[in-house]
């Protein structure tokens, strides 16, 4: 049988002396989970835990073999995250910051510049950040989302501060990343970014399915 794409096992996050999250288990397979959840439920919690970005009790097993918390450089790698108000150093321009994946993350799925033209960065990916506006900004993050050869792309609120005409260009290469290259999601967001996504929800500190 094939492992699950995200096996939770035991995962507890705490900051300070408050516990957030309490996940005694939860097994994703292939798919594009929408995560629901009220203000302050944990959801942002649950996707810096699942990047690999900030320390938790309990392990997570990616396609059953690497795990989160022994096996980090690898689990990076192939878990990609943008986070709902991204920030970069000002001095940084947008080229930089995919240069910089481009070496880490290595030959992608899909061709960056193709990526770049889709989403309309072409005019002002060679400046500094400290210039762009938070769509921008925004834009910059998802493009950086979707290089390398992930096997999982967490998205936090992907579609703030997006302009109208950005969010079918979003909705489809979410599909194509899900469908051709095989891709599983988990987005956050107050509408569902693709239909026929699997809802779970932040639920007194666990994750469920709705
Ligand atoms: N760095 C931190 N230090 C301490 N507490 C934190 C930290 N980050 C989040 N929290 C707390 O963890 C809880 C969950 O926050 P989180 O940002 O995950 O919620 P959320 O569901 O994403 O909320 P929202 O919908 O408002 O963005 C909240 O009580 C929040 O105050």
């Amino acid at each position: 049988m094939a492992s699950h794409v995200i096996n939770l096992q035991q995962v507890v996050k705490s900051y300070h002396d408050t516990v957030i999250l309490d996940i005694p288990r939860l097994e994703l397979d292939y798919g594009v989970y929408w995560l629901l959840g009220g203000n302050g439920a944990g959801k942002t919690t649950s996707m810096k835990v699942m990047a690999g970005l900030i320390p938790f009790q309990g392990d997570i097993l990616l396609d059953g073999t690497i795990s989160c918390n022994k096996q980090p450089v690898q689990y990076r790698r192939y878990v990609n995250y943008a986070e709902a108000e991204p920030l970069y150093p000002g001095f940084i321009t947008g080229s930089d910051l995919v240069a910089l994946y481009a070496k880490t993350k290595g030959q992608g799925f899909k061709d960056v510049q193709e990526m770049i033209d889709l989403l309309g960065l072409g005019s002002f990916i060679h400046r500094p950040v400290s210039g762009y506006s938070s769509g921008m900004l925004k834009k910059v993050s998802l493009l950086l989302a979707f290089t390398g050869r992930p096997k999982v792309i967490l998205l936090d609120e992907p579609l703030i501060t997006l302009d109208t005409q950005s969010l079918p260009l979003l909705y489809t290469l979410v599909e194509t990343f899900h469908q051709q290259y095989g891709v599983t999601f988990c987005i956050t967001s107050h509408q569902p970014v693709t239909a026929g996504s699997i809802q779970l929800q932040v639920q007194d500190k666990n994750i469920v399915k709705i």
